[in-house]
């Protein structure tokens, strides 16, 4: 089957002249999920921003869901490529939750009828109802994002790009987030993931693409990356504090890139009883 994505010799060069991305190659399969890691300055936030069209390849082509983004409008994509910002404040301007959930819809043209199910849907799947005539800027950050999460979802994208979600959020918040991402994989959404939350990554076990300086230097699963020194200097990646621990116990016989303290438990459960 096509990718639902597809890069192809991506290649990002800004105004100023900054050459962002450098010949990127990425195919991406419907109802995967992936995530984007990499320093400051690598070229995460360039290369997604292709998928809805806010950035046009300076040369290469980027596909999405079979449409040549140089072809197509940001309208066009943005029925199909729902991108969270990192900062809600990026995308919630209206002056209550509810004009903000349809918000989406309604620029879809969607008829009215509609539009009130799928903010019916997204109010009970995000427990806003209590919410809705809130302003948004009442709210604190971590339910300003939920929002923000919520709205995009509302209009049903077959893509879902999040940019940096942990961001702002509180355990409770992330464990919610890390949940919301596992049921949307499950609906089969395809899920792009901006982070630089090592912990978020090992619970979450999907690919990663990890990129550095422009290109993307790894494409692999979590465990793999976090055991390749060479990987993590050149990108500047730190692997979660479990790993860590598990990599410095292989001496002693435990299993090698624990991702989470379950995995280290059973390992060591393993080894002494
Ligand atoms: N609008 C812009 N104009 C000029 N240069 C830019 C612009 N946006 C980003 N850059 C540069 O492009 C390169 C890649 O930036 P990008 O934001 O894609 O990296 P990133 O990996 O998303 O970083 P971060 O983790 O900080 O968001 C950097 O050198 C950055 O300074």
């Amino acid at each position: 089957m096509e990718p639902i994505i597809k890069v192809e010799n991506l290649v990002h060069v800004y105004p100023g002249g900054v050459k962002a991305l450098k010949g990127v190659n990425l195919a991406v399969r419907q109802g995967e999920v992936v995530a984007i890691l990499g320093q400051n300055g690598s070229g995460k936030t360039t290369l997604v921003k292709h998928f809805n069209g806010l950035l046009r390849p300076t040369s290469g082509n980027v596909w999405v869901k079979g449409m040549n983004t140089r072809e197509v409008s940001i309208a066009r994509l943005s029925r199909v490529v729902g991108y969270v910002f990192q900062n809600p404040n990026h995308q919630t301007f209206l002056p209550t939750v509810r004009d903000e959930l349809s918000f989406g819809c309604r620029n879809l043209k969607l008829p009215e009828q509609e539009i009130k199910q799928r903010v019916k849907e997204v109010v009970i799947r995000f427990n806003l109802k209590d919410k809705l005539e809130d302003n948004p800027y009442d709210l604190n950050l971590s339910m300003r994002k939920t929002v923000a999460i919520a709205s995009i979802l509302a209009m049903r994208p077959a893509i879902i790009v999040l940019d940096e979600p942990t961001t702002g959020q509180d355990y409770a918040g992330c464990q919610q987030l890390l949940k919301f991402i596992c049921e949307l994989e499950k609906e089969g959404h395809t899920v792009v993931i901006i982070t630089h939350d090592m912990m978020l990554v090992g619970e979450l076990n999907k690919r990663v693409v990890v990129m550095s300086n422009g290109e993307i230097i790894a494409d692999s699963l979590p465990r793999e990356v976090f055991k390749d020194d060479s990987i993590l200097q050149r990108s500047g990646l730190l692997p979660p504090q479990i790993t860590e621990l598990s990599r410095k116990l292989v001496p002693y016989g435990i299993i090698d890139t624990a991702l989470t303290i379950l995995d280290l438990y059973a390992s060591i459960k393993e080894k002494v009883m």
